[in-house]
């Protein structure tokens, strides 16, 4: 990793985090998958999304001995030597691998990741200009080491789309909708599966693991170790809380493109990461994204048919991942796009 004293790191005063905030111990709400009641399953979602955006899932059917084994891979190769990791590094060409460098808002974010699609290939947007129709096809980049790497991530994000496609269910219930309603949004997704490690930091009063954002996609289900640090600022009245972590149990936070599909009400929530400066942690988000042709904007059913209701323009799904994952890597001028920019 690179010194803390790199201020590329260090967050503006109002961002920087409480060493006080104490894991909340009640926080966000705990869903359990296998309850035989569905219409209280469906109504607890439902009032998850709509007070929290945030919410925990257990009995979810993902065999534990496969999340085990993919942490174990993880953290192997992040041990590996700086030389190792950067030969899955990610470039401007290749946007899958390695990297430690990636911003949050323009300011560094402490740690370093591995991003695979679960699709091989994936098809994406070729670049972000409005005319151009070329499709591109992002590789995965596996490394040599450890040798299960890539056979453990696979099926992990096998089973991650399964569970993506089956909350999409309850929460298209929980809308009023029927439960198939999402599905031909993610014919050819573009999701994709991220392995955090955020190291200890010499200064976790200054820096953030990730700094505060949204996710950008339809929704994301999150693996963490028993170290914590994830924070999300509360709907109610904007205050951070911390995560506590639950064993076995997954994250599931609400993104941008599922607010705009219902017309804002679900809105996608603020999280970030704090670190600390004895624990190094581990994360597994996976990120459940459309197709990259898909026009996000508000369900026509949702707005009484009528466009008028709308509170967003539509906006290509492709090219606006595609300007996101390119602010990411570099520190730009301006801040990166958001979809305030399409809001009526
Ligand atoms: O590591 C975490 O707990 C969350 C990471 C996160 O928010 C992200 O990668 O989008
Ligand atoms: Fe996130």
């Amino acid at each position: 990793m690179a010194e803390i004293a790199d201020i590329a790191f260090f967050q503006e005063l109002e961002q920087r985090p409480d060493p006080s905030l104490k894991q909340d111990a009640q926080g966000i709400p705990l869903i359990d998958l296998a309850c035989p009641d569905m219409d209280a399953l469906v109504h607890d979602i439902g009032h998850a999304c709509r007070k929290w955006g945030f919410f925990q899932i257990i009995n979810h059917g993902v065999p534990s001995e496969l999340s085990h084994k993919l942490a174990e891979a993880s953290h192997k190769f992040f041990h590996l030597t700086m030389d190792e990791k950067r030969k899955v590094r990610r470039d401007v060409g290749k946007v899958l691998g390695y990297y430690d460098t990636e911003h949050t808002k323009n300011i560094r974010d402490w740690k370093e990741v591995f991003d695979y699609t679960v699709q091989q290939p994936t098809l994406a947007a070729a670049s972000v200009d409005e005319n151009d129709h070329q499709v591109a096809h992002w590789e995965n980049q596996w490394p040599q080491s450890p040798p299960e790497m890539r056979e453990v991530c696979e099926e992990y994000a096998k089973e991650m789309v399964a569970l993506g496609m089956r909350l999409m269910e309850l929460i298209a219930m929980s809308m009023g909708l029927k439960a198939q309603r999402f599905e031909e949004f993610f014919k050819d997704h573009t999701s994709s599966v991220r392995l955090n490690h955020y190291p200890p930091c010499p200064l976790p009063e200054l820096a953030l693991g990730v700094g505060h954002h949204k996710d950008p996609g339809v929704l994301t289900i999150l693996a963490q170790d028993d170290v914590g640090g994830l924070e999300v600022r509360q709907k109610s009245d904007g205050r951070w809380v911390g995560v506590k972590p639950t064993p076995d149990a997954y994250i599931v936070n609400l993104g941008d493109v599922l607010q705009v599909w219902s017309n804002g009400e679900y809105e996608s929530v603020d999280h970030r990461v704090v670190v600390n400066s004895e624990k190094e942690r581990y994360s597994i988000p996976f990120f459940l994204n459309p197709s990259h042709y898909i026009m996000v904007e508000p369900l026509l059913e949702l707005i009484g048919g009528h466009q008028k209701g709308a509170k967003y323009r539509p906006y290509n799904w492709g090219k606006f991942a595609l300007s996101r994952k390119r602010s990411n890597f570099m520190k730009l001028q301006a801040d990166n796009i958001q979809i305030h920019c399409f809001k009526n």
